[in-house]
């Protein structure tokens, strides 16, 4: 048995019906160790090496049919003239991972490299610049990875109407000079700071109708995001802007199982009152030379089983409403 965030873990004698790998908040750059804004030790040259580790991992174990990376996979504070580079850097990390991997936009992504270069350079298996997509491993799962930062003031041109839109947005919910402060805003409103963003019209329409089709089909349903969406799972800073329009549209359906995010750098598990699973990742950024945060999922019909390194806490999420049979 494993301790877990969530009580303990009852090693499943089913085989999983797929098993992929899990990592978070990268962040890497080139250069000397630095602090959170609270002061938060964060290694930015250790934390390729938490990646090399997971990737080493998962290859060695045999079964890991694709990764997931929840965003930032370079920090802010990265050279700019290096961006490029970094980005490369790290994905030639994951290029040596035996599957694929699927990426997400998170803000320190954005504040090094414009969308299009971005969605190019992660592969993102769409077909435009959107940085949101679903992806079906079998037919009884289908994940969702949606791009936290489609209205938000990140990452657009300066002259861009989203930009203009979400920053007339911020400007009425936070009164601060300093958009990235959340002082004196109270509770959940605290997200409404600029290195959070969310889930634009177009995109909720587009969730909505592969929620519709993965409820017909009976399929559970994976939610990806780099943005947190429940305060239980995240602190409130870190939430999407809009995570109850997405959560909203989730409950319309009861096929959305669980929902991984980034961000929150500590992590969190909670399970939502219509048994949804909110899970954030620990950040493999924070972790202290030799030690790793990543992990991977066993996916079951009925459960998900995340069993994570040193750094990433083991949790089993059992569905609460189990899947029916395929038609
Ligand atoms: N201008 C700011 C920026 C951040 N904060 C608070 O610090 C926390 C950590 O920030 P990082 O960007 O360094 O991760 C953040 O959650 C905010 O609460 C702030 O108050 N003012
Ligand atoms: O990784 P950062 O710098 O965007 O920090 C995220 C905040 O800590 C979220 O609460």
């Amino acid at each position: 048995m494993m301790a877990t965030t969530s009580g303990p873990v009852h090693a499943s004698t089913a085989k999983p019906m797929f098993t992929f790998g899990v990592i978070a908040d990268v962040q890497y750059a080139d250069i000397l160790d630095g602090r959170s804004f609270l002061g938060v030790p964060r290694y930015y040259r250790h934390s390729i090496s938490v990646l090399q580790r997971a990737v080493s991992a998962w290859n060695k174990q045999g079964n890991i049919k694709f990764s997931i990376n929840f965003g930032d996979i370079v920090d802010g504070f990265c050279p700019k003239d290096k961006s490029l580079w970094a980005v490369q850097k790290v994905v030639d990390e994951f290029d040596k991972f035996d599957g694929p991997t699927y990426h997400m936009f998170g803000n320190h992504c954005l504040y090094n490299l414009p969308r299009s270069k971005l969605v190019a350079l992660l592969k993102m298996p769409t077909d435009s610049d959107r940085a949101y997509y679903e992806f079906s491993p079998c037919p009884e799962y289908r994940f969702v990875v949606l791009d936290a930062y489609d209205f938000s003031t990140l990452g657009w041109p300066r002259d861009h109407p989203v930009t203009a839109a979400a920053t007339k947005f911020l400007e009425e919910k936070n009164p601060n000079t300093d958009k990235n402060s959340p002082e004196g805003l109270v509770g959940v409103d605290r997200r409404f700071v600029m290195f959070n963003g969310a889930v634009g019209k177009e995109q909720l329409s587009w969730l909505s109708d592969v929620l519709q089709d993965a409820s017909e089909r009976r399929q559970n349903v994976i939610l990806c995001s780099h943005l947190p969406m429940d305060p239980g799972a995240a602190s409130p800073v870190g939430l999407m802007w809009n995570y109850d329009e997405v959560m909203a549209i989730v409950r319309r359906y009861n096929c959305v199982k669980a929902c991984f995010a980034g961000h929150d750098h500590r992590g969190g598990h909670t399970v939502d009152s219509h048994g949804v699973h909110h899970r954030t990742l620990e950040a493999a950024l924070e972790c202290p030379p030799g030690t790793s945060a990543f992990g991977h999922i066993e996916a079951y019909p009925d459960k998900l089983l995340l069993v994570g390194s040193d750094g990433m806490d083991d949790t089993e999420m059992c569905f609460q409403s189990p899947a029916r049979p395929l038609l």
